[in-house]
């Protein structure tokens, strides 16, 4: 069992990160001092649940605690204002008060959605992360919660901290192919925007990562988790140096909102967004290798690089001027300097975003 911290002061907390977790959160539970005699929401979805609940609700029951739960279903489109009441709905009916503690067993969906609840419900309780991805190791680390709106992601939210993070990496071998791909893509920005030597292990380890070797994942998922860490205790409200987290969001963001928040999943977003950032800093001078050694690691995970050809260009930078990251007429973009280090920038014009959402198209079309 590996454990970080995230230094926040008094707002600071663990991330435990090893195998058999889940069975033990009535022990971590305890552990924390969280109280026994409110009511506990678990919110999970319709693949984690019938999974992992039972193990979880069993571990905090068998330590005197009193638990109720809400389903969601599966998918980006539950990080709504309408789910969000649903278990808004069940908090007050199930008589949560202010000493409860909100879980959240699942990927960054639920994470977001539940954290959002639980930075709502009765001005904030609070709230523990439970991450079943490996894209969670991003998520459940940094306070960020959210739902969508149609118009843009992430859009209505708050920053509000858990307790712990409990990170059962065990859980992490029912993922389907297609989510393993996505989550790998933030830890590979985890080490293109803070650490050559991660992304460099990265890219030799792909096949282990690919096949969920846990001795392989579990260090990948510590290194991933400690950059994250290291980065929201220097910036945890995003003044500054947060917002290199947004590598590959500008442009990602903006895909999730135009397809649909169905077409992409969230990596594979912010696979093509990377792509997106470095040609743009290789269209403003940098190394060229930057964009063919970005797009090799990328694409050596599975993951897409490229725009398809169908995507209306208008929409996307529609989608991008409704972002955080577009204000006073200005696009906020983190771009590369080289691999492991980037710089946030305002000067690019739509003119250097149109051009490349035209070149990923082009290349979309080569492979
Ligand atoms: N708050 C943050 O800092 C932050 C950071 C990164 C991403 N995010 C958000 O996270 C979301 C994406 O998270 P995600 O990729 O985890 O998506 P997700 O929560 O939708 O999970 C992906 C899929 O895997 C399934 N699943 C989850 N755990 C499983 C398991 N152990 N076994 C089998 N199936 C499992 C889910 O049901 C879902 O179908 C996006 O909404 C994104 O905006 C937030
Ligand atoms: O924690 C952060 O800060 C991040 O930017 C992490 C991102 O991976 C994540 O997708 C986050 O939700 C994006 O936040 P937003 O403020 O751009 O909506
Ligand atoms: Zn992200």
């Amino acid at each position: 069992m590996r454990t970080l911290q995230v230094d926040l002061g008094e707002r600071s907390y663990p991330i435990y990160i090893g195998g058999g977790l889940l069975s033990e959160a009535g022990e971590y539970f305890e552990r924390h001092q969280l109280a026994k005699k409110s009511p506990v929401l678990i919110v999970t979805d319709d693949n984690v649940g019938p999974l992992y609940l039972s193990k979880v609700e069993t571990s905090l029951q068998d330590a005197g605690y009193h638990t109720v739960s809400k389903v969601v279903k599966a998918g980006e489109k539950s990080k709504s204002l309408e789910v969000f009441e649903e278990i808004m709905t069940v908090a007050i009916q199930s008589g949560l008060d202010r000493h409860s503690v909100v879980v959240a067993l699942g990927g960054g969906v639920v994470g977001d959605l539940a954290g959002f609840v639980a930075a709502s419900y009765m001005r904030g309780v609070k709230f523990v992360q439970m991450p079943t991805t490996i894209l969670a190791h991003d998520s459940s680390v940094g306070g960020k919660v959210a739902v969508n709106h149609r118009l843009a992601k992430n859009m209505i939210g708050a920053f509000h901290q858990p307790e712990m993070v409990l990170y059962d990496v065990d859980s992490l071998q029912t993922l389907p192919i297609r989510d393993v791909r996505s989550g790998l893509s933030e830890m590979i920005k985890h080490g293109l925007i803070w650490d050559k030597e991660f992304t460099d292990w990265c890219r030799e380890h792909t096949e282990k990562l690919l096949a969920l070797d846990p001795e392989t994942l579990g260090y990948g998922l510590t290194q991933g988790c400690r950059v994250k860490a290291q980065v929201v205790s220097t910036d945890e409200l995003e003044h500054g140096l947060r917002a290199i987290l947004n590598l590959g969001h500008t442009i990602g963001h903006a895909l999730e909102a135009t397809g649909g928040y169905g077409q992409f999943l969230h990596g594979e977003a912010i696979s093509i967004g990377m792509a997106a950032a470095a040609r743009i800093a290789v269209n403003r001078g940098r190394d060229r290798s930057l964009y063919s050694d970005t797009k090799e690691l990328l694409e050596g995970f599975g993951l897409p690089t490229t725009l398809p050809v169908e995507m209306n260009e208008d929409d996307i930078i529609a989608a991008m001027m409704h972002d955080k990251k577009f204000k006073e007429n200005q696009i906020i973009f983190v771009l590369p300097v080289v691999i492991g280090e980037v710089e946030i920038v305002s000067d690019v014009t739509l003119t250097d975003v149109r051009r490349v959402i035209r070149e990923l198209k082009e290349e979309g079309q080569h492979v």
